[in-house]
């Protein structure tokens, strides 16, 4: 599905990225986690194509393509979602209405029709049934007066609308509270199919109890520098970062 192979990538001639590979079949959930500034959020960008970064070497295959000179709507057509991707607020648009736009611009990027309004409302009532989201949150104005839970459960209802091929969820600085992680775990485990794959950014290994992912990798200084299973992530919680700090330098 995903294949980067060392990847440097800058910001303001600042190298973040220094050597990352990381490789994500289909039907599998990865979940990166790191110490603060290690480059989880930027990696997340520059899957989903955000212009800031400059890649300076390596690449990026998504499901065999080379997609590094693709723009993020491009991408995004392709199948990659990254949450916060639209947190706009837009008074007057409704959550429904969103999301019929956003699911008719992919199809005619991909040179399809406009879905049927049939078709439509009955994927609306089914995903929406699936994550339990009450039809009335679906009429209200995109992000206006959301709550922190509600814009991870409006998150959560696009990327099961969109149907993502690889679905990013970059969870670093959302302060999840127990009812937020319940809504992304939900939504992943729900949505996580063998056609599918997700990585899960994370600071919470709590989070992971509910999702449990098939690998954990630990992004430190730019590089994945230790991979393994939700054993890794429990005993980053127990020690911490400063063993792998060790065991890099030993
Ligand atoms: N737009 C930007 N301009 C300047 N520096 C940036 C920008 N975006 C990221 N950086 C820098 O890149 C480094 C990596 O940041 P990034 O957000 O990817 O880390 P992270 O691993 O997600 O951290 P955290 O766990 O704190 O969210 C940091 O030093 C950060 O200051």
């Amino acid at each position: 599905m995903l294949e980067i192979k060392d990847l440097h990538a800058s910001i303001e001639d600042k190298e973040i990225l220094k050597g990352l590979t990381l490789n994500v079949k289909a039907g599998e959930v990865h979940a990166i986690m790191g110490p603060n500034g290690a480059g989880k959020s930027t990696l997340a960008n520059i899957v989903a194509g955000k212009e800031e970064y400059e890649v300076t070497k390596g690449t990026i295959i998504l499901e065999g393509e080379d997609i590094e000179e693709l723009a993020a709507e491009e991408r995004a057509h392709k199948g990659v979602f990254l949450s916060f991707q639209y947190p706009v607020e837009i008074p007057g648009v409704t959550v429904t209405n969103f999301m019929k736009t956003a699911i008719n611009e992919t199809r005619k990027a991909q040179g399809l029709e406009e879905m049927p309004a049939k078709d439509m409302l009955k994927k609306i009532r089914e995903k929406s049934e699936l994550l339990d989201i009450d039809r009335k949150f679906l009429s209200r104005s995109l992000n206006q007066g959301f709550s922190g839970g509600e814009k991870k459960r409006n998150e959560i209802f696009q990327m099961a609308m969109m149907e993502p091929k690889l679905a990013i969820l970059d969870e670093t600085d959302s302060g999840l509270d127990i009812d937020a992680l319940r809504i992304v775990a939900n939504g992943v485990n729900k949505l996580k199919s063998e056609d599918n794959a997700v990585i899960v950014i994370t600071h919470y290994q709590r989070l992971l109890d509910y999702i449990v992912p098939d690998f954990v990798h630990v992004l430190y200084d730019g590089k994945i520098v230790k991979s393994g299973t939700k054993e890794l992530a429990l005993e980053l919680e127990e020690k911490g970062y400063d063993w792998i700090k060790e065991e890099i330098n030993a």
